[in-house]
């Protein structure tokens, strides 16, 4: 299989290619290693190897020259659109933005699927997992792992009523990572106790053989529960069935991840409650990883609320532990997730994490106080609660008395939590007693096998007895292509060709060209008005279906501000778009001789009632690689400076140039002032022999040109393209006056 190239789209149909014959690359579960690193002249303490290929945060490719540095700290991504194609793609941009978990979300209700899905149908809210879909996500997994040089762990679910027949596939398939834990067959999708602890024993002995790490399922009680604060002993109960269930059928420690949670969120206290949780769950489990979630439980539509309790959970986290750091995309609490939204989570994540690097060599947690008396507290509760459920017999009878997601805080009761029957829910009834000569010939499984009956030697190697199963076998394995000719992946590629590697392109947010855009307004006026305006601006706007996806007061009846949603259904040929050359840059010594040989003054202020200095100082100071590391002279008259003090300055001092920095732009003021600069310089007789040149971030060269000034340099502009600039257009200048 050929290598990535950054430039170019990851083909599908080349993944789709021979993929009955593709083979994972490995088996098991890879952790970065915490290492200190030096990177781009900072030292960090708690970080990984960098990538290969990645793109930083905005500010590290804006200011740092895409300094990247990576922490230590798993990231995982949830990927959800119910099209692995485009899954794909998804995977590719956050495995780039630092994501090396990537976990798939099962079409909704598989759950409740008694056996294997097989082929590529279209599932709701994620994908139905399949060997197939499973086999192509690895088979590009390992494409893009190669492309970012660190690999790249895929996840998904073995649980529900096929919890054994999606482990087989999932070692079968090379997957790294799963959740398992009966406790959520049982709590959240009623599916009967007995069978579901027999099945997860299964699953489990096979995970061990695939080293397969395993996250729990705990986190569903926080997101499940009245106030999810109230559950915090539960969770712990929870975590530790569900631990030691799994480190006693083999599983090794450090593959035991506990899904944890900080339980709340603001506007409650919620570090009160958050940190002395995540202090005694780390002080009871210390031998365990811990898989840090973000809290979905109070999310919302607001994107930048949820990015605000994400990074209050991080803060959880540095002053705790977190081996796998789990985003939630910000906009979970409004769509199934887009793709930029998968993105600004593992951004989000990157930033806190590498921002807080280091935080436990400067504050330590208080040893007395609020905190320990809270954590003892804490344990205490979830210790009673764990000898009460052994009292009334043990988890099944606790379950079917309703002990789980009750709203009280244990050993409080409101006699409301989730109640199940032992002989209840699906698959009841369904576990039998193995007979005296039961016998599986095969590896990893659990349980009696009476293997001695046919071959004494083989007890240890049942397989040994056909020659091998498919895990030793592969060949053995059947692959099973596509089962519905209308619901596949070469129905909806057949559907969206003319967008794929083509020159059309459609806006999108989840699947290719599916035309979705989203429009932010602010609206003078009610909430309940802006909501039903919006749409109808939406509707002006040439955008079908519309629908608002969020609406936040900012006066009762000032202003509202709304983010909609709407399909245009409208396409852009991008062989046709007029695309201005990228800024040439000319290298040191060009620069150098030139001025050499042509000196060149230039005089150069802050424009208008402007104080920003920063940025033309970039553009100027030789320490900033500014203009006059090249030896241009230059006059810098500060800030806030008169434009036809400038202009008189450049007459005075017979310079070749003006640099105007021009940062305010309220009003188009900083065009504004483009303008006057021109037409003074035009007054004053000089315009012809003078260069000006007009910088900015909220500057557009294309209108600043069009206000009469030679050149504008917008966003991210370095002195290197404004020496570049000066040099080719006092060379135009010289070349048209000697013609
Ligand atoms: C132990 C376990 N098994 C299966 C599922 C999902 O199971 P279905 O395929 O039936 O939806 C879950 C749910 N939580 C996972 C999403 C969450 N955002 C997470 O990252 O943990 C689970 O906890």
């Amino acid at each position: 299989m050929e290598k990535l190239n950054p430039n170019e789209k990851l083909d599908i149909r080349n993944i789709l290619n021979n993929l009955e014959n593709y083979r994972p690359k490995r088996r098991g579960w890879t952790w970065r290693e915490s290492q200190e690193i030096e990177m781009g002249g900072h030292k960090y303490s708690d970080c990984s190897t960098p990538l290969k290929n990645s793109v930083g945060i905005p500010a590290a490719v804006q200011y740092f020259e895409n300094l990247d540095p990576q922490p230590k700290e798993t990231i995982t991504t949830e990927i959800a659109s119910g099209r692995f194609e485009d899954d794909i793609r998804r995977m590719r941009m956050a495995a780039w933005h630092g994501a090396d978990h990537i976990m798939v979300i099962r079409t909704a209700g598989q759950s409740h699927y008694d056996g294997l899905i097989e082929g590529t149908p279209q599932g709701i809210g994620g994908i139905p997992v399949t060997r197939k879909q499973v086999r192509a996500q690895r088979k590009a997994l390992d494409l893009i792992e190669e492309e970012v040089g660190r690999p790249i762990n895929y996840h998904s679910y073995v649980s529900g009523v096929a919890g054994p027949d999606i482990a087989v596939m999932f070692a079968e398939e090379g997957v790294n990572g799963a959740h398992q834990d009966p406790q959520y067959n049982v709590l959240y999708r009623n599916i009967n106790m007995v069978r579901s602890f027999v099945d997860a024993a299964e699953s489990k002995k096979i995970m061990v053989w695939a080293e397969i790490a395993q996250i729990d399922g705990a986190h569903n009680a926080n997101a499940t529960a009245r106030d999810a604060w109230k559950v915090m002993p539960e969770l712990m109960v929870q975590h530790a069935i569900n631990s030691i269930f799994s480190y006693k059928v083999g599983m090794k420690k450090e593959n035991i991840c506990l899904s944890t949670v900080p339980p709340s969120a603001s506007p409650v206290p919620c570090i009160k409650y958050d940190l002395p949780y995540a202090v005694a769950l780390r002080d009871l489990f210390d031998e365990y990883k811990m898989r840090a979630q973000q809290n979905t439980k109070y999310i919302t539509s607001s994107s930048r609320e949820a990015t605000v309790t994400h990074v209050m959970n991080m803060m959880i986290s540095k002053l705790t532990r977190a081996d796998i750091q789990s985003t939630i995309t910000p906009d979970e609490g409004r769509n199934v997730p887009w793709h930029m939204y998968n993105i600004e989570a593992c951004d989000t994540a990157k930033q806190t994490l590498v921002g807080l690097d280091g935080l436990l060599e400067m504050v330590e947690l208080k040893k007395e106080g609020y905190l320990p008396e809270k954590v003892r507290e804490l344990k205490e509760r979830a210790v009673l609660y764990m000898e009460e459920i052994l009292e009334v017999g043990g988890y099944f009878e606790a379950v079917e008395q309703g002990f789980f997601v009750d709203s009280g805080m244990y050993p409080e009761r409101n006699g409301d939590g989730i109640v199940r029957k032992i002989n209840g829910g699906i698959g009841a009834g369904t576990v039998f007693e193995r007979d005296e000569d039961y016998m599986a010939p095969v590896t990893a499984h659990y349980g009696y096998n009476n293997v001695a009956q046919y071959d004494e030697n083989a007890v240890n190697n049942p397989s040994s007895l056909i020659g091998g199963s498919t895990f030793e076998k592969p060949e053995k394995i059947v692959y099973i292509d596509e089962l519905d000719e209308n619901d596949n992946v070469y129905m909806r590629l057949d559907e969206n060709e003319k967008y794929r590697n083509s020159n059309f392109i459609k806006p999108e947010v989840e699947w290719l060209a599916d035309g979705t855009v989203q429009v932010e307004l602010f609206l003078p006026t009610s909430k309940r008005v802006a909501e039903f305006a919006a749409i109808e601006f939406a509707k002006k706007m040439n955008l079908k279906d519309p629908e608002v996806i969020h609406l936040e007061i900012m006066h009762p009846s000032e202003g509202t501000r709304v983010q909609l949603k709407g399909k245009l259904d409208v396409d852009v040929d991008i062989s046709k778009l007029k695309i201005p050359p990228e800024p040439e840059i000319m290298s040191d010594e060009e620069l150098w001789e030139e001025i050499e040989k042509r000196p060149m003054k230039v005089v150069a202020a802050t424009v208008g009632e402007d104080e920003h200095s920063v940025g033309l100082r970039e553009v100027i100071d030789i320490k900033h690689g500014g203009i006059e590391k090249w030896g241009i002279e230059v006059e810098y008259l500060g800030t806030s400076c008169p434009v036809e003090k400038l202009v008189d300055a450049a007459i005075e001092l017979n310079a070749d140039a003006i640099l105007a920095s021009t940062i305010i732009s309220h009003d188009d003021i900083h065009y504004k002032n483009m303008r006057k600069l021109h037409e003074y310089a035009v007054e004053k007789g000089i315009r012809d022999k003078i260069i000006i040149a007009c910088g900015g971030t909220q500057v557009t060269p294309e209108i600043a040109v069009k206000q009469g000034v030679d050149a504008g340099f917008g966003r991210g502009s370095k002195g290197i393209h404004v020496a570049t600039f000066l040099v080719n257009k006092r060379r135009e200048m010289m070349a048209k006056a000697n013609s």
